[in-house]
């Protein structure tokens, strides 16, 4: 993973020379906080150590059973599906993977008719064992694997806490288990159990994603100067600092879109805290050039734009043409065109001196994907020494899953009488 922050210099906001070389001494201080974490397995530095700790003889024996589906659906929201997502959304495989990280009963009901239940693994992720949208959504699958004449029992992977229905369940069931990484918040687990069990039912090579995890951890140094990671959090924390407290996260790669989604609640739920934070945006190049870049580059002084992109990828050629205007394009490639676009991007917002950051892979491989999931990680962590937040916990989510429980009749939670207090100003 390659990171440029040239175009983060003398923008605005932006940074300077100097700026960076102050902000390296406490790169500096974050590294060894960061390392002694790592070394105590720490909770939530614990995630870094995840490319030498994940065990993946162990995912794949407990995948093994399940031989060669057709499909396989994972029950799991935020960091329990996000991971596995962008893997499986990034790379090709003959087993079809599907997600169902949401409780909306058209979506469930579209995509369970679409699946040939007694073909399918269905891969239910929980850390916690009881988040509502999951255990719901299981119940549901459940259900129809039971009027599809599926054993449940035969096509149900758990991976989960120590604690929780689905411990419970799994061993009242007999049921194959994985175990979620212990110190690991959900939204850092992409490279272990919670993400890697998906990449092994597909067949991918589980041990390159984690070699490239381990690519990330040997970047990692006491300087921003020698560590793209550290570059790219410390440049992207001190520009909040100066004002650009939205993220826009635009890969320029199809393979990479479910990555801007991971990215999201990494980055919002790691360091969205007292009052602090920077709001990641998802964005696709090239197609996000026809929407969001007028708000980048003519709208509020207040944003970075973050450009992702692999430098090898598979091309197609745009046929000749006699169309008036248009023989330019003739000859030429699709890949040439998003490059051409991706280049335009970069220094348009350079003109309009928007800060932006290049990243690069060198292909969306395991390998590379496994460096990134990693550096992001570290980035993260990085930006949350500097800011001096809780990282690694998520308080804020709380309040609205006790209102939802209690609205339910789970339990008799203040806030979800707080709901009825509803102001009304309604215009029919
Ligand atoms: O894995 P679990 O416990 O079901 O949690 C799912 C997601 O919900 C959250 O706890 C937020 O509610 C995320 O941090 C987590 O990734």
């Amino acid at each position: 993973m390659d990171v440029d922050i040239g175009n983060a210099l003398e923008t605005r906001p932006g940074l300077t020379e100097e700026t960076l070389d102050r902000l390296d001494d406490r790169v500096a201080d974050a590294h060894d906080r960061i390392a002694r974490g790592m070394a105590d397995d720490e909770f939530g530095y614990a995630s870094l150590n995840l490319p030498e700790t994940a065990d993946p003889a162990a995912i794949r024996a407990a995948v093994e059973p399940f031989g060669e589906p057709e499909a396989v659906l994972t029950v799991g929201i935020g960091g329990s599906a996000l991971g596995a997502a962008t893997l499986a959304d990034a790379l090709e495989s003959d087993v079809d993977a599907h997600f169902l990280d949401n409780v909306d009963p058209d979506a469930v009901d579209a995509l369970l008719a679409d699946l040939s239940l007694a073909d399918t693994v269905v891969n239910v992720v929980s850390r916690s064992g009881t988040t509502a949208e999951t255990l719901a959504n299981f119940l549901v699958v459940r259900d129809a694997m039971d009027d599809a004449g599926v054993d449940w029992t035969e096509r149900t992977l758990v991976t989960t806490g120590e604690e929780g229905n689905l411990r419970q369940l799994a061993e009242t069931h007999d049921l194959p288990a994985l175990d979620v990484p212990e110190g690991v918040p959900g939204r850092f687990s992409a490279l272990s159990t919670v993400g890697l069990a998906v990449t092994a039912l597909q067949g991918h090579d589980v041990e390159a994603v984690l070699a490239g995890g381990r690519d990330g951890m040997d970047a990692l140094s006491g300087s921003l100067y020698e560590s793209p990671a550290y570059a790219y959090g410390a440049t992207t924390y001190a520009l909040a600092e100066r004002g650009a407290l939205t993220n826009a996260f635009m890969p320029y790669s199809e393979s990479l879109e479910t990555f801007a989604e991971w990215f999201a609640q990494l980055w919002a739920e790691s360091l969205g805290k007292d009052g602090l934070g920077q709001t990641p945006a998802r964005a696709l190049g090239a197609t996000d050039q026809h929407s969001q870049l007028q708000l980048y580059r003519a709208g509020p002084a207040d944003k970075l734009v973050t450009l992702v992109r692999p430098t090898e990828r598979a091309d197609a050629p745009i046929p000749e043409t006699d169309l008036e205007g248009l023989s330019y394009l003739g000859g030429s490639s699709l890949g040439d065109l998003l490059d051409a676009e991706f280049a335009a991007t970069e220094a348009s917002l350079a003109a309009a001196d928007v800060p932006n950051v290049r990243v690069e892979i060198d292909r969306v491989d395991e390998r590379a994907l496994g460096e990134l999931l990693f550096g992001m990680e570290a980035a993260c962590v990085l930006y949350g020494e500097l800011a001096s937040v809780s990282t690694f916990t998520q308080p804020a989510v709380e309040w609205g899953k006790k209102a939802a429980r209690g609205l339910l009749g789970g339990g008799d939670f203040p806030e979800a009488e707080a709901v009825a207090d509803k102001r009304e100003f309604r215009i029919d």
